[in-house]
């Protein structure tokens, strides 16, 4: 009895080798497990479900054939891929998730987010996102034509790689209070999240009792994955690309 979590693969065409990593990830450590949650930036861009590449066909064959064989996946939005709609979720066999959402983890109840909400501090980033989230901003953009959406997102990636002179756009860390500020509200113990590129598993309090923030990590160097049994700590790993 397993369930696995990961997020932020980032997966684009000029990174097959991640790709591959994830295809063999499937293969090897996700067959015949309970569940897959997939939280968030699973893809680096995402403009709408009618844009049918050959990256997204065959990543999309992959997850249906483990949820074919009785794996559970779940799917949540990042700040990359949050277009992603039902229609591909039932291409991949996968429930999309709020974010955030509780789940039942082997009995306990566990809050999890992409976390990129809890990155309060980046007020310019929260104003972005705001709009990227409006539905009413969704609806307009996924109106236009696929051409005129795929030449906005060349233009916004030439923006951000201009910007950030090709180094990595920088990920603010998550707001302290924010997060005990969420966990709460939940009423929960444990959250899970990814976002911040920043894999760990940090102890804190969340009302008057212990509690645990895990972090998974991107895709960018190694494949990182949170592996929960029944009656154990959910433990966080990692190998090479
Ligand atoms: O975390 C941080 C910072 C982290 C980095 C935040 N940056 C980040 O996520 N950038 C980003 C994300 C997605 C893409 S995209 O290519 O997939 N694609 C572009 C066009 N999209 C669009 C949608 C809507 Cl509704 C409305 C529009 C409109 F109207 F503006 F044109 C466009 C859909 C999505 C491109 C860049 N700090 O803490």
């Amino acid at each position: 009895m397993t369930t696995l979590f990961i997020s932020d693969l980032h997966l684009e065409e000029s990174r097959p080798d991640i790709t591959s990593a994830f295809l063999a990830f499937l293969d090897e450590k996700a067959r015949g497990v309970e569940q897959l949650y997939i939280l968030g930036d699973f893809f680096e861009a995402w403009i709408g479900d009618d844009e049918r590449t050959p990256l997204q066909e065959q990543v999309a064959e992959a997850l249906r054939t483990v949820s074919d064989a009785g794996t559970e996946l779940f799917l949540m939005h990042g700040n990359r891929d949050f277009l992603i709609g039902e229609d591909y979720c039932n291409r991949i066999g996968a429930t999309l998730l709020d974010d955030p959402t509780v789940v039942d983890v082997y009995g306990t109840p566990t809050l999890l987010m992409h976390g990129d909400s809890l990155c309060t501090a980046d007020v310019e980033y929260q104003k972005f996102r705001a709009n990227m989230r409006n539905p009413q901003w969704q609806q307009m953009i996924l109106q236009r034509p696929l051409a005129e959406r795929q030449q906005m997102a060349r233009q916004l990636r030439e923006i951000s790689m201009a910007k950030n002179k090709d180094k990595e756009e920088f990920i603010m860390d998550v707001t302290p209070d924010e997060v005990v500020k969420a966990m709460e509200a939940y009423g929960v113990q444990r959250l899970i999240h990814g976002h911040t590129h920043r894999p760990a598993v940090h102890e804190l309090e969340a009302d008057g009792k212990p509690a645990k923030r895990i972090v998974l990590g991107d895709w960018g160097e190694n494949v990182w994955w949170l592996e929960a049994e029944p009656g154990r700590e959910p433990t966080l790993k990692k190998q090479p690309l």
